[in-house]
């Protein structure tokens, strides 16, 4: 377990006030310095340098009882505020305000803004066209140009994930940009990402610990418990990501990690979304802030080496999600509305686009739209961690590639900062509105999981509709997607339910998700522990392929029924242990359980082998029955966790649901959902019944055996 080193290195990690504006604008200049520098583009920030150093804990009114207060919050029923979630009913048009006119119109006149309508906002992709190779380009990969985004960060250290950092990143650009259909599906659909934060001034004031523990892709909290004698004990979960970036990665590692291998892959046809999920004060828009300026020039740099004189053009748009509403960044924080077209489409209406060609453009444009973010009521930060903000980089072509035809969108990046997790548990507070922006916020987020886990089933119904946040986001959940999760977390002791809510809502995303490849996922490294305190980590790989052994191989049809295992089955068999709910609380399972017992597979299967034989055929009657006995104890075991895990899942389930039961919603999604869950939970009890059929059976013949004194 790491622990911080002091005072001094922590006011060096956490100055978050990088740049103290010298000008009128403060508010907005310095946030945008500190963009800047988190970015590592604090060259672009015109500003002299200084800053103090600020505590960025908003842990204050936060602080644990999540699931508590969101189950008080479900059994108060969520009612009223229809207001605040309906949708504006007038339709608007784009028009900048004379106020943007006068401060940011003539900076920007050039960018060409392309004012979205239904009209012109085609989603649909173009067809396939000629691109030239990346041998076009070589030059714009060349040492000198490598540029150095993140030089100041002051995170790194000599350690591996420091060391993977340093390496050069353009190395990945030039693996990553070869502009192959191959390279193209050899990018994982989804991907999850843990980010680590450091310990911030207040958790170090506090002694707070690092409970967070990361190794390669894995990471264990170590939650603090207390024993009925009120002694302390550590309980270790263990959860494997796709990536674990620790405390000390940078900003440019991060992007390097999850968004620079989808970037060529936008011009072929594809919609991505990176989304970064997490607690308030976990780093998400830390995380987040620097990856669209990060992207956008390679995109740029792309079209113009690569992609050259292919017209294409680069379009960027930026608004945000607040209460179900949907408010344009880049015009006053104008109310847009979503509309259908004819053939299905979301359009934004009234949405700002702007065509973009250079980076400077794309700097002045993410600033110009957080300070709307930041500044756009009173209690910048509650607001901003109460919304989410999407920003888009649309590439788009004409069907003949020249400028004076309509463009057509053919790839989409999104990204999207999402209102911290927790807020969603704010469905108990005396304000209506912080209320409803609570279940809005609970909403959108599990609407969103529901999304990415149909999108990698590669079901035909996709529940957009769920919340604002997955309609607005429906183009990018069609089609050729990809999808990045960047799960942020705070290391400290005194955020380790949060911490665990994030890593178990990042968890269902990635284990839940099937894409065919259950197995692989079993036997690879989304294989995810959860509370298995007694499982090692190297058991995993070794005895999943033994347990896949033993489910194609030792369930006879002995009764001649045919019975197929269900798929949620051998999922749940092998992969969760569930945490239980008590009292709305989440509490993990220390049980040893079905999970545990799966890693003792090696010698329970060769019982059961053993007793797949006539029993008249062992002579060994006493190990023989020592063996029922044991397999009898198994199977009550196992039969208990099933029908423990159905009433888990009902549980949660419903939670979710009562969540979901807002005027308006659409639970049929929920419904359903919940519906197969539990069909194939009760042919997964089915099928233990089976078992326990045939177990009597021979345990009968065990008798009869005895009593005939063989
Ligand atoms: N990896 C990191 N290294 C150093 N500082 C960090 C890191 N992550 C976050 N911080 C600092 O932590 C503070 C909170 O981070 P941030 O604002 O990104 O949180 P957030 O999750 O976006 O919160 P909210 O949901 O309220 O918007 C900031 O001061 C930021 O600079």
């Amino acid at each position: 377990m790491s622990k911080r080193s002091g005072v001094v290195h922590h006011q060096r990690q956490h100055s978050d006030n990088f740049f103290d504006a010298a000008t009128t604008t403060t508010a907005s200049s310095s946030s945008n310095g500190r963009w800047l520098q988190s970015a590592g583009l604090q060259y672009l920030h015109s500003n002299g340098a200084g800053g103090s150093s600020q505590d960025f804990g908003y842990y204050g009114g936060s602080g644990g009882g999540q699931a508590s207060r969101m189950y008080r919050g479900l059994q108060r029923g969520l009612t009223g505020g229809n207001d605040f979630l309906n949708d504006p009913s007038t339709l608007l048009v784009n028009s900048r305000s004379s106020s943007q006119r006068k401060d940011g119109d003539e900076s920007l006149s050039e960018y060409s803004p392309g004012l979205l309508d239904l009209h012109s906002f085609d989603t649909e992709l173009l067809s396939e066209m000629p691109t030239s190779g990346i041998s076009d380009g070589p030059s714009m990969f060349n040492s000198g140009q490598a540029r150095s985004f993140d030089d100041t960060e002051p995170y790194m250290r000599n350690n591996e994930q420091a060391d993977r950092a340093r390496a050069p990143v353009d190395n990945l650009l030039l693996k990553s940009f070869a502009p192959d259909n191959a390279k193209a599906s050899s990018v994982a659909k989804i991907k999850v990402v843990v980010r680590k934060r450091p310990l911030n001034k207040k958790e170090l004031a506090k002694n707070e610990e690092d409970i967070i523990e990361t190794h390669a892709n894995t990471l264990t909290v170590h939650e603090t418990k207390l024993k009925v004698d009120l002694t302390e004990y550590v309980e270790k979960h263990e959860f494997v990501f796709d990536a674990v970036l620790n405390e000390e990665v940078s900003n440019d590692y991060v992007y390097g990690e999850t968004v620079e291998p989808i970037v060529p892959i936008i011009f072929q046809k594809t919609k991505a979304t990176c989304f970064a999920y997490g607690q308030t004060g976990s780093g998400k828009t830390y995380t987040m802030k620097p990856l669209p300026l990060k992207a956008s020039r390679d995109i740029l740099r792309l079209m113009n080496h690569t992609y050259r004189n292919q017209g294409f053009q680069l379009f960027f748009s930026f608004f945000e999600i607040y209460g179900g509403k949907l408010f344009d960044l880049l015009s006053d924080r104008k109310k847009l509305c979503m509309r259908e077209d004819g053939k299905q489409q979301v359009c934004i209406v009234g949405l700002t686009e702007y065509k973009v060609s250079d980076v400077e453009m794309i700097k002045e444009l993410i600033e110009r739209g957080n300070a709307a973010r930041s500044t756009g009521t009173t209690g910048a930060n509650e607001e901003s961690s109460r919304s989410h903000a999407i920003l888009q980089l649309a590439v788009k072509r004409s069907a003949d590639g020249s400028e004076s035809k309509p463009a057509r969108v053919v790839g989409k990046l999104s990204f999207i900062d999402l209102a911290g997790s927790e807020r969603g548990a704010d469905t108990t507070d005396n304000d209506k509105q912080t209320r409803m922006e609570g279940a809005e916020i609970n909403k959108s987020l599990l609407a969103l999981k529901e999304c990415i886990r149909a999108l990698d089933n590669d079901q035909g119904h996709i529940p957009f509709r769920g919340s604002k946040l997955t309609e607005v986001l429906r183009d990018s959940f069609m089609g050729n997607s990809r999808t990045v999760m960047i799960s942020c977390i705070s290391p400290s002791s005194g955020s380790c339910e949060h911490t665990l809510n994030t890593l178990r809502y990042a968890d269902r995303v990635k284990s839940l998700s099937k894409g065919g490849n259950l197995k692989k996922d079993i036997l690879g490294t989304s294989f995810n522990l959860k509370e298995s305190t007694t499982v090692p980590l190297s058991a995993i790989a070794a005895n999943a392929s033994d347990f896949e052994d033993e489910m194609s191989n030792s369930w006879p049809d002995q009764n001649g029924d045919d019975y197929e295992v269900s798929e949620e089955f051998y999922e749940e068999k092998t992969v969760l242990v569930q945490p239980k709910k008590n009292n709305g609380r989440l509490e993990p399972s220390s049980l040893p359980t079905l999970a545990d017992n799966k890693f003792q597979k090696p010698n329970s299967q060769s019982k059961w082998m053993d007793m797949q034989k006539p029993a008249a055929n062992n002579p060994h009657v006493e190990d023989h029955l020592d063996a029922l006995l044991q397999e009898e104890e198994d199977l009550v075991n196992a039969h208990r966790k099933q029908v423990e895990d159905a009433m888990n899942i009902v549980r949660e389930e419903m939670d979710l649901l009562v969540e979901a039961d807002q005027p308006g919603n659409q639970l049929d999604d929920y419904m359903s959902r919940l519906n197969t869950i539990l069909i194939q939970k009760a042919a997964g009890i089915r099928q233990l019944q089976i078992r326990l059929t045939n177990f009597q059976k021979r345990l009968k013949e065990h008798n009869v055996l005895v009593s005939s004194g063989y």
